[in-house]
C-alpha cells in the first residue's frame, strides 16, 4: 500500500514538472530537469541561441541562475544582461572576478596571452600593450596600411565585378580577407595576400582562416559541453577534439611561418611583434604564438563581423545610407573630389552619423556575443543575486544591446540618430551599457582602432558602390565565438552614381 501511495506520488511529481516546464519552454524560459537541468533547452535552441538566452533573461528580469547537468562545471552559473551587476562585475569589485580556471582551458588556444592572464600578470602585459596598440606611430602606420589595402585591393576587386553586372559575391568572406590581411601587415609586417592585389574571378582557399573559425566554434562548445565530456573526447582524439588539434596544427603552421619572417622585418618597417619581443627583451616562441593567436582573432574576425552587420543593417535601410553618403560629401569632400586623399582622422571624426550607424551594428550584432568570469570570494550582486566562491558568471552582450530597459522601447530598431545629440555631437553612454568592447580595467584595448578602420572602409565602400544585398537570402547569426553571418552575405555591388 505504502509502495503504491510513493509510486503515485513520484508519478504526480514527475506530470507536475513536465507541466510546469512544458508552460515554460512555451514562454522560451529554460525548463529545469532533474539530473540534466536546462541543458536540453540550450541544445534545442543552438541554433537561435543568442535570442533564447535574451528572452529569457527579459523574462526573469536581467538575471538568470542557470542549472546544468548535475556533478558537472556547469552545473549552476549566473547569467546577467543587468548593467548594474555588469558594472559590479566590471569595475566596481573588479578584483574579486576573474576569468578562473575553466577559461584558460577552453580557451587554451590562447595560451599566456593577454586574454589568458589575470592579477600581476596580466596588469604587465596590459600596459605593454597599451603603450604600443595606443601610440601614435602605430595609429598612423596602421591607417596608411588600410589606405593602400583599400586603393590596391579591396575597390578594384569591388569595381571589377561591379564592371561586370549584376555578379553575387559574398561581402563578408571579402571583408575577412581584408581584415585578416590587415592585421597580419600590422602584428608581423607581412600582407599574406588573402584578398590578393592580382585576381581571378575566384579566391583561393585559405585552410588557416577556416581553422579559425574552427577553433572559435569549439571555443563556444566547450561553454555547453562539460568539461568531463570534451575533455574525454579530446585525450582520445575523436569527435570534435579532434578536428579542433588538426586545426590548431593548421594555425600553428601558419603563424610559425609569420613569426619567421616578422624577425626579419628591417627596423623602418618595424611590426607590433617584433616591437614586442624588443620591449620583451626575449625572443620565446611560445608566448610570441600565444599573443599572436590573441591578437589575430580580437583584431581581425571582430571588425569583420562588425562590418558585414554594418553594410547588411545600410543596405537594408536606404534613408540611412543617403544620409551617410550626404555626411561624407559635407565633410569630406569640401576642397576636392578625391575621397580616398580625404579619409584623414580628423575627417572621419566628423562623420558623427557614420559614427552612429556603426555603434548601432556593434550594439545590435555585437562581435563577442558574450564574456564569462568566475567569481573569487562570495558576493551579493546589486540584483541581490547571491555569488559564492567559484561561481561563473557570464554577461551577453548581445542581450545587452536588445533591452527596452537599456535602449529604450524602439531598442530593435537599427537608429543612429541614438547617438547624436541636440547640439549634433556624439551621445556618450557609459561602457556598462554599450558594452561592446567590455568595460572597465579589462576593456578593448583596440577600440580606437576599430573605429577607424571600419569607419574607413565604410566610407571609402560606401562612396563608391552601392551594396544591395540578395533578396531571399537567409541572414543568420552564426553559433560561436564570434557573432559572423552564418551563410554569409550574399551582395551585388554596382558602382555609384552621384
Ligand atoms: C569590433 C572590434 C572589436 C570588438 C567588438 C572587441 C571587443 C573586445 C572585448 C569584448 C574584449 C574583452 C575580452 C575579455 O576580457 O575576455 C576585448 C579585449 C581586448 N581587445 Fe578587443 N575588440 C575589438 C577589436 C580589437 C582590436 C582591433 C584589437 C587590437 C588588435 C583588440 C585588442 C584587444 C585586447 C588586447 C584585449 C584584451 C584586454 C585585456 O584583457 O586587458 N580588440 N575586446
Amino acid at each position: 500500500m505504502t509502495l503504491c501511495v510513493y509510486i503515485t506520488l513520484f508519478v504526480a511529481i514527475l506530470f507536475i514538472m513536465l507541466y510546469i516546464n512544458i508552460w515554460r519552454g512555451k514562454k522560451n524560459v529554460p525548463p529545469n530537469w532533474p539530473i540534466i537541468g536546462m541543458l536540453p533547452s540550450v541544445f534545442h535552441n543552438k541554433s537561435n541561441i543568442h535570442d533564447f538566452v535574451t528572452s529569457g533573461l527579459k523574462y526573469y528580469g536581467g538575471t538568470l541562475h542557470f542549472k546544468g547537468p548535475w556533478f558537472t562545471n556547469i552545473a549552476n552559473f549566473i547569467l546577467t544582461s543587468d548593467p548594474v551587476n555588469v558594472h559590479h562585475i566590471t569595475s566596481k569589485n573588479f578584483s574579486n572576478y576573474g576569468k578562473g580556471s575553466d577559461f584558460h582551458e577552453i580557451f587554451e588556444i590562447l595560451g599566456v596571452s593577454i586574454i589568458n592572464l589575470d592579477g600581476n600578470a596580466w596588469k604587465q602585459e596590459r600596459a605593454l600593450l597599451h603603450s604600443l596598440l595606443r601610440s601614435k606611430s602605430f595609429e598612423t602606420s596602421l591607417q596608411q596600411n588600410i589606405h593602400k589595402k583599400l586603393e590596391n585591393c579591396l575597390l578594384p576587386f569591388l569595381d571589377h565585378h561591379a564592371s561586370k553586372g549584376a555578379q553575387v559575391l559574398d561581402l563578408q568572406n571579402i571583408l575577412e580577407r581584408f581584415t585578416f590581411d590587415i592585421t597580419c601587415t600590422f602584428l608581423f609586417g607581412f600582407d599574406p595576400n588573402c584578398l590578393p592585389h592580382k585576381f581571378n574571378d575566384e579566391l583561393l582557399e585559405t585552410s588557416f582562416v577556416k581553422a579559425i573559425y574552427m577553433l572559435e566554434d569549439m571555443v563556444l562548445s566547450r561553454h555547453y559541453i562539460p568539461k568531463c565530456f570534451w575533455k574525454l573526447q579530446k585525450w582520445l582524439q575523436i569527435g570534435q577534439e579532434k578536428k579542433n588539434k588538426a586545426a590548431q596544427e593548421i594555425l600553428h603552421q601558419f603563424l610559425s611561418k609569420c613569426i619567421a619572417y616578422s624577425k626579419g622585418v628591417d627596423e623602418s618597417h618595424s611590426c607590433l611583434l617584433k616591437q614586442l619581443m624588443k620591449e620583451k627583451k626575449f625572443d620565446n616562441e611560445k608566448y610570441i604564438r600565444d599573443t599572436a593567436v590573441s591578437l589575430l582573432g580580437a583584431g581581425n574576425g571582430t571588425i569583420s563581423s562588425g562590418l558585414s552587420w554594418f553594410f547588411w543593417l545600410v543596405s537594408t535601410h536606404p534613408v540611412i545610407e543617403t544620409k551617410i553618403i550626404q555626411e561624407i560629401k559635407d565633410y569630406c569632400l569640401a576642397n576636392d573630389d578625391d575621397l580616398m586623399t580625404s579619409l584623414s582622422a580628423e575627417k572621419l571624426n566628423k562623420l558623427v552619423y557614420l559614427h552612429g550607424a556603426i555603434c548601432e551594428a556593434l550594439r545590435l550584432y555585437p562581435p563577442i556575443p558574450f564574456e564569462h568570469k568566475c567569481a573569487r570570494k562570495s558576493d551579493i550582486l546589486p540584483s541581490g543575486d547571491y555569488v559564492s566562491p567559484n561561481t561563473k558568471l557570464i554577461y551577453s552582450l548581445y542581450a545587452m544591446g536588445r533591452m527596452e530597459k537599456i535602449w529604450g522601447n524602439d531598442c530593435l530598431e537599427f537608429k543612429p540618430e541614438r547617438w547624436i545629440s541636440s547640439r549634433g555631437g556624439v551621445v556618450y553612454v557609459p561602457s556598462y551599457k554599450f558594452i561592446v568592447f567590455n568595460a572597465g580595467p579589462r576593456s578593448c584595448l583596440g577600440k580606437d582602432i576599430t573605429f577607424v578602420q571600419m569607419k574607413m572602409v565604410a566610407a571609402a565602400l560606401l562612396w563608391k558602390f552601392h551594396i544591395e544585398a540578395v533578396e531571399g537570402h537567409t541572414i543568420a547569426p552564426r553559433v560561436s565565438m564570434i557573432l559572423r553571418m552564418e551563410y554569409g552575405f550574399k551582395v551585388k555591388v554596382s558602382k555609384r552614381s552621384l
